[in-house]
C-alpha cells in the first residue's frame, strides 16, 4: 500500500467525524449527482440545478475537511446544505424532499455537535411544513411531523450515548488506572504537542522527572497494597500542590513526569521545594517519612522529546547518586557538549 493510501486509511480509522464527512462526500457524487442528471434529462432544469448545487457543496465540503482539517466547519456546511436541499427538493418535487429530510435529520447528529444539530433539526421540520401543497391531509402532516421528531430524538440519543462512550474510552486510553494520573501514552502525545507549540512560540518549558526513594523497600516491608496506596497519595499530593495547567503523568513504576509551562530553572526549583516539603510533611508510611528525588530539564531549542527526557533522567540519576531527596537540574545540551 502506498504511503498516501495508508495515511488516508489511518485518518479514516481514527477520526469518526472525518469518516462521516467522507461518506457524505461520496454520497454527493454517487447518489445525488445521478439524480441531478436525471432531473436535467427529464427537462426539470431547476430541480437538476438544486441537486447539482447540493452535490457540489457536499463534496466540496468533504474535500475542504480533508485538506484543512476543519471538520466542524465542513460538517456544519454539509448539515445546512442537507436541510436546505431537502426543503428545496420538497418545494420543487413535493414529497420526495421529505424522504431526503429524514436522511438529513439522522446524519446531522453525526456531522456536527448534537447541541447545534437540535435547532437545525427543528428548523428543517418547521420549514418542511411550510411548503405549500406537500401534504394531502392533516393526518399525513401529523404523521410526518411525529416521525421526523422521533427520528431526530433517536439520533440525538444515539449521538449522546456515542459521545459519552467516546469520552470514557479516551479516559481509559490516557489514564493510569492505579493513580488517576495521565499515562505514558498521554505523556508522549502531550510532550510532542508542547514541543511543537514551543517551536512556534518559544517560552521556557520545564520537565520534572520525580522518583520516590527506596520505594522497593516500602513494598517489601509493608506489602504491595501499601505501595499502591503511597503512589495514589503521592499523585493526589502533587495534583493538589501544583497549578491546574501543570500536567502530571505516570512514566512507569514509581516514576512520574511533571510538565511545567512557562517555568524557568528558578521556577522548577521552587516547584520541587514545595513538593518536597509537602511530601515530607504529609506522606508517611507507618510514621516513616517518604522522600522523593527529581531530575529537571528545560527544553532546549530543536530538542527532541527523547533527548529532553534523557537529560531529565540523567539529572535524576545524579540526584539519586548524590544521596536522594533532592533536585538536580540538567545542564543545557550546549553546555554539556
Ligand atoms: N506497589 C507498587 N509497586 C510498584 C508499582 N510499580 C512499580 N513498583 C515497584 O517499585 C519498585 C521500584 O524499585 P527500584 O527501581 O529499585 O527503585 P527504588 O526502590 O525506589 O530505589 P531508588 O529509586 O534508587 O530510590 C519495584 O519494587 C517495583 O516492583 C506499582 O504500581 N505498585
Amino acid at each position: 500500500m502506498t504511503p498516501l493510501l495508508s495515511r488516508i486509511r489511518f485518518r479514516l480509522r481514527n477520526d469518526f467525524q472525518l469518516g462521516i464527512i467522507t461518506v457524505f462526500g461520496a454520497i454527493g457524487v454517487l447518489a445525488i449527482l445521478p439524480f441531478s442528471l436525471l432531473r436535467f434529462a427529464q427537462g426539470n432544469a431547476l430541480a437538476g440545478s438544486v441537486d447539482l448545487a447540493v452535490a457540489c457543496t457536499i463534496t466540496g465540503a468533504a474535500l475542504y475537511a480533508w485538506i484543512t482539517g476543519k471538520l466542524e466547519r465542513a460538517g456544519l456546511l454539509i448539515s445546512v446544505c442537507n436541510l436546505l436541499g431537502s426543503v428545496l427538493v420538497e418545494l420543487l418535487l413535493g414529497k420526495t424532499g421529505l424522504y431526503w429530510l429524514y436522511v438529513a435529520l439522522l446524519a446531522n447528529f453525526f456531522l456536527i455537535n448534537r447541541r447545534a444539530a437540535v435547532p437545525l433539526a427543528f428548523l428543517g421540520i418547521v420549514l418542511a411544513q411550510m411548503v405549500p401543497g406537500a401534504f394531502e391531509s392533516a393526518v399525513q402532516r401529523a404523521s410526518v411531523i411525529t416521525t421526523q421528531l422521533l427520528v431526530a430524538l433517536f439520533a440525538y440519543l444515539f449521538a449522546h450515548r456515542t459521545a459519552i462512550q467516546h469520552a470514557m474510552l479516551e479516559t481509559l486510553a490516557s489514564q493510569d488506572p492505579l493513580t488517576g494520573a495521565r499515562n505514558r501514552r498521554a505523556m508522549e502525545q502531550e510532550l510532542a504537542v508542547a514541543i511543537a507549540a514551543n517551536q512556534r512560540r518559544p517560552r521556557s518549558l520545564a520537565l520534572l522527572l520525580l522518583d520516590l526513594d527506596h520505594f522497593k523497600q516500602i513494598n517489601d516491608r509493608y506489602g504491595h497494597d501499601m505501595g499502591d496506596q503511597v503512589l495514589r497519595r503521592f499523585v493526589a499530593l502533587i495534583q493538589s500542590h501544583t497549578r491546574a495547567c501543570d500536567r502530571l503523568f505516570r512514566y512507569g513504576g514509581e516514576e512520574f513526569v511533571l510538565l511545567l509551562e512557562n517555568t524557568d530553572a528558578a521556577g522548577v526549583a521552587t516547584v520541587f521545594a514545595n513538593l518536597r516539603a509537602c511530601v515530607h510533611a504529609e506522606l508517611r508510611v507507618q510514621n516513616a517519612p517518604v522522600t522523593v528525588s527529581a531530575g529537571a530539564a528545560l527544553l532546549a531549542p530543536g530538542e527532541s522529546r527523547e533527548a529532553w527526557l534523557a537529560r531529565a533522567d540523567a539529572a535524576l540519576y545524579r540526584a539519586k547518586q548524590a544521596g536522594r531527596d533532592r533536585l538536580e537540574l540538567a545542564p543545557s545540551p550546549a553546555a554539556s557538549a
